[in-house]
């Protein structure tokens, strides 16, 4: 599940621990793998690392230590995760904007948010049975949804280190702006 066969000696450029953020459907998941790969080192998806030590899927999580419990546990596999020197994190959407989960990123790594527009997050976010919070929602009320939530989030997500326009970025695009923000 987590790609973790990597050998490069160079690994992620030297860039350390990459950690993309940004809203569910903005492509972190999809974009961290890209990432890696391009850049040589492992990847670690931590909404997979859940599941993998969990056994239960995400909405399986939910369902039965609802959302604070998903909380807790998602704080803990941040913590605890064994990351290599260099790496790419996909985190979970709500992740930086519990406990001190955002500041221990930026501690620890650098933070990438990939930030995208709503009604663009509500065209990628067209399956919605892998995620809890929005799975009974139709697409009106998806985008109402959206709305209230990233303006709640948006003080946590802007303080990544690096914030990027999501929406058409490619691997490479995204390399070159880690590389020249974080130096910022
Ligand atoms: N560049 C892209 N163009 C179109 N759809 C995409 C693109 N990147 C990701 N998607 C789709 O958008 C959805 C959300 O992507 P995902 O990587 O799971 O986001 P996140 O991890 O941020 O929730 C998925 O269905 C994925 O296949
Ligand atoms: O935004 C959120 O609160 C969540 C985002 C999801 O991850 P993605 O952002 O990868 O969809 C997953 O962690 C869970 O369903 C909660
Ligand atoms: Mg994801």
């Amino acid at each position: 599940m987590n790609d973790r066969n990597s050998s490069s000696p160079l690994g992620a450029e030297g860039l350390g621990i990459i950690f993309l953020i940004g809203y569910m459907g903005c492509g972190k998941s999809t974009k961290a793998k890209q990432l890696a790969h391009r850049l040589d080192c492992p990847v670690i998806d931590l909404d997979a690392e859940i599941v993998s030590r969990t056994g239960k899927t995400i909405a399986e999580y939910f369902e039965a230590f609802g959302e604070s419990g998903f909380r807790d546990y998602e704080s803990e596999t941040l913590k605890t995760y064994p990351y290599p020197e260099n790496c790419v994190v996909a985190t979970g959407g709500g992740l930086p904007c519990f406990f001190d989960n955002m500041d221990w990123m930026n501690t620890n790594g650098t933070t990438a948010y990939l930030e995208m527009q709503p009604a663009q997050l509500v065209s990628r976010l067209q399956n919605r049975q892998k995620r809890p919070l929005i799975k009974d929602l139709d697409d009106e009320q998806l985008l109402e949804f959206i709305n209230v939530k990233l303006a709640e989030r948006n003080p946590f997500y802007t303080k990544a280190k690096v914030i990027v326009n999501a929406f058409d970025l490619d691997a490479e695009k995204l390399k070159e702006v880690i590389k020249m923000q974080s130096k910022t």
